[in-house]
């Protein structure tokens, strides 16, 4: 009887291997129920053979080989296989992480019932008022009032409120409460053509980046698109989609944050109408996921669009990938497999001989060194791409001199109050939520932090509550220093929320909406928001990087600046890259259209040279400072990292551990290990932490001294610390 060997979700390195009656080698990705110890689990076949270093006597069968869907396609497996390899993770869970979660239960999939439709309520639905249904008829209440909540469901979700739901929806289709809409049905490539709307006359820069790689676009590059805030990198990338399409290929998509995904979404859709996009993204429900999953697995999906985990998405015509944003941080994962949706779309574009573009106005400095030293071919676009809009001016106001009242100086007020006489919206950038960052007491000093970690509790006044950022732990407001019994506590610094408050007192008629973590949380906020931006029922915008990033506010004219400063000194080397990237994106929101744009930064240190270079929107010249500095403290791009990171209870158990694995890492020459020491964020959610770091100027040799480490790691004894590797860490 053959044998398969199976990748299943355990933490450890390894196949293992079952016996299956009537397996072929047809049926490497495909889905099986296997024994494991006591449990029945899920599992991926990599491998059919017909020998096992088990003895055949012990060797268990399979219970159940799934057929419901395709195998997993070959160059996916092969994908799976270098994440493993390459961040020194297992398999199986690589693997079946990868998978969405309906794919990674003991079930098969109901594809029949995968949703091909949507079902909304007509006027006449929407007229029924709740209390005219029975009370009884539980069922259709709750049917009647998810309709009305969500918007339109398809039967995946109908299905979840009850067993009997779908005959109740029947009886509202008969009633014609509800109508049936179907999700754009399957094209032939052929048909695929014609229906793409026109765009715009591309600018000289688009036109020659868009010819570049079209004359490259059957060929694996990485190409570079370095383009200036409000340049029109969508639209190179529009009219590249439009190539793959008329090629019959597939085009994946990654962008940063899910809050861009509707906003690209409906620009694509717009202009490619009648063409199977799926976006794939944290807010879908399971069953959408899966659905949009296989859409792209039978190559009927022709743009995929997604966060990070859609670079996992099996995509058989893949031939083009776009990574948006390529700087932005969301795309490396930070837990579990800590990859880099980035650099793994590269490796897939590689294996798929497909380009790759990584699209930016700020490219990190990897990105950026890989272009400058040709490893990458760079395109540039340098002026806006709508007529006549200009970079907006950058300015200072220096706060040494200024007083602020409430964190605002009298020439920033003024110019909100300008801008306002103009009719005209004003964002207000403030890189932290809740009202205020710090609790304390004015008179012994004491201030509020979290139990759970090294960190601060922030204040949520309106909640009455203090809230770690870091763990999610929330306390009532105290009412007098625990420490001390003295009333006069007071929240100190300035959070979204109390800028929010401010700007309200002193501007009573302006409608101001604040936009962050805490103010997204409901389903479509951010949709609802963006409507009323865009139609102008917005007068000023306060916001966290949630907004820099790659929205087109064409009414916008001021971007303003808050509490800055603080990132200019931090401990992390990454710290200013990411602190101009941010306010290059932020300052970017303005001036995109018609009407100019002005940015204001509070600032006390007016004359550092990352303001002066966001004053002259040099980034090159900022680029060039920041990498002639890492060369010399000897940090990437000049050198590869891993972090091998540990956390315990106790402290003294994480950084022993640390030692004993440095103890028998028998490191090269060329690879240099740090001494073990306690992580930036020394305690998170109760846990101490700690971290070595390993370094080389050869990406060769880390990875081979990795390979050889890491089983030795496996051997070693980890009494109550656990461990991972950090290959290519972003956080320290
Ligand atoms: N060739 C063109 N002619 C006229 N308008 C254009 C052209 N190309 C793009 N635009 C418009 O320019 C605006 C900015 O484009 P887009 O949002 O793609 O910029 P971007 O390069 O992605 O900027 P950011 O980095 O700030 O996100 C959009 O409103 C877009 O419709
Ligand atoms: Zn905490």
């Amino acid at each position: 009887m053959p044998i398969i060997r199976v990748a299943l979700d355990v933490p450890v390195n390894t196949l293992f291997d079952y016996l299956a009656q009537d397996v072929t080698a047809q049926d490497i990705g495909v889905r099986v129920c296997v024994p494991f110890g006591k449990k029945q689990v899920i599992g991926v076949i990599m491998e059919v053979t017909t020998h096992s270093l088990i003895s055949p006597s012990r060797l268990r069968q399979a219970t159940h080989v799934f057929q419901d869907i395709p195998p997993l396609p070959a160059s996916l497996l092969d994908l799976f296989r270098f994440c493993s390899t390459y961040y020194h993770h297992p398999l199986g869970e690589v693997v079946m992480n990868g998978l969405p979660g309906r794919l990674r239960r003991t079930k098969p999939v109901a594809v029949a019932s995968v949703a091909a439709s949507r079902y909304c309520l007509t006027p006449a639905g929407h007229a029924i008022n709740l209390s005219a249904i029975s009370a009884r008829s539980i069922i259709k209440r709750r049917l009647l009032a998810g309709l009305q909540e969500s918007g339109g469901m398809n039967i995946e979700e109908v299905k979840r409120l009850s067993r009997r739901a779908p005959a109740a929806l029947q009886e509202f289709i008969t009633l014609r409460w509800v109508e049936e809409t179907l999700i754009a049905p399957p094209l032939t490539a052929d048909s695929l053509i014609e229906i793409t709307s026109p765009g715009p006359v591309l600018t000289a820069d688009q036109e020659s980046a868009v010819n570049d790689v079209a004359a490259k676009i059957n060929d694996f590059n990485t190409w570079l698109l370095h383009g200036i805030t409000g340049s029109g990198k969508t639209e190179v990338y529009l009219r590249l989609i439009s190539l793959l399409l008329r090629q019959g290929r597939q085009t994946l998509v990654l962008v940063p944050e899910i809050n861009l995904t509707p906003q690209l979404e409906a620009i694509f859709r717009t202009r490619f109408p009648a063409i199977q996009l799926v976006s794939l993204h944290s807010g879908l429900t399971p069953g959408e996921r899966v659905n949009a999953w296989l859409q792209a697995q039978r190559g009927e999906a022709r743009i995929i669009l997604g966060t990070r985990l859609a670079v996992f998405t099996p995509l058989p015509k893949l031939g083009l990938v776009i990574v948006d944003e390529e700087q932005d941080t969301s795309f490396k994962q930070q837990e579990g497999l800590r990859y880099s949706a980035r650099d793994v779309a590269i490796f897939r574009a590689k294996h798929a001989n497909a380009p790759v573009i990584l699209g930016s106005a700020t490219p990190s400095l990897e990105s950026y060194y890989n272009a400058i030293n040709g490893r990458y071919l760079r395109l540039r676009l340098q002026s806006r791409a709508v007529k006549n809009a200009a970079l907006p001016v950058v300015r200072c106001l220096d706060t040494r001199s200024a007083r602020t009242k409430e964190g605002f100086s009298v020439p920033l007020i003024a110019a909100l109050e300008k801008c306002l006489a103009l009719h005209q919206q004003s964002l207000v950038f403030i890189n932290r939520r809740g009202y205020a960052p710090v609790l304390l007491c004015k008179s012994c000093a004491w201030t509020a932090t979290c139990h759970r970690c090294a960190s601060r509790l922030v204040v949520h006044l309106r909640e009455k509550q203090l809230r770690c950022h870091h763990c999610g732990h929330q306390e009532r407001f105290p009412s007098a220093c625990p420490k001390c019994g003295d009333q006069d506590i007071a929240p100190f610094g300035h959070g979204t929320q109390r800028v929010e408050a401010a700007l309200a007192e002193r501007f009573p008629k302006a409608r101001i909406v604040r936009i962050d973590r805490d103010s997204m949380r409901r389903k479509n906020a951010w949709q609802k928001i963006l409507k009323d931006i865009q139609e102008r029922r917005v007068d000023i915008l306060v916001g966290t990087q949630i907004l820099a990033k790659g929205h087109d506010f064409p009414n916008l004219s001021l971007v303003s600046i808050l509490n800055s400063d603080a990132s200019l000194f931090s401990t992390d080397f990454r710290a200013p890259e990411r602190l101009f990237a941010q306010l290059m994106q932020v300052a970017g929101r303005a001036g995109r259209a018609t009407i100019s744009g002005e940015v204001l930064i509070q600032t006390e240190f007016p004359d550092h040279p990352l303001y002066q270079a966001l004053r002259r929107h040099d980034y090159d010249a900022l680029a060039q400072t920041l990498l002639a500095e890492r060369k010399t403290a000897g940090f990437p791009p000049y050198v590869y990292q891993a972090l091998l990171r540990a956390e315990a209870l106790q402290i003294a158990a994480a950084l022993a551990f640390l030692a004993r694995a440095a103890a028998i890492a028998k490191a090269p020459e060329q690879v240099e290990i740090f001494d073990p020491v306690p992580a930036q964020m020394s305690r998170l959610k109760g846990m101490e932490r700690a971290h070595l770091l390993i370094q080389s100027g050869s990406r060769k040799q880390l990875q081979e001294f990795l390979s050889g480490w890491r089983s030795k790691l496996d051997a070693l004894s980890t009494h109550k610390v656990r461990w991972t590797l950090d290959v290519d860490p972003l956080e320290f």
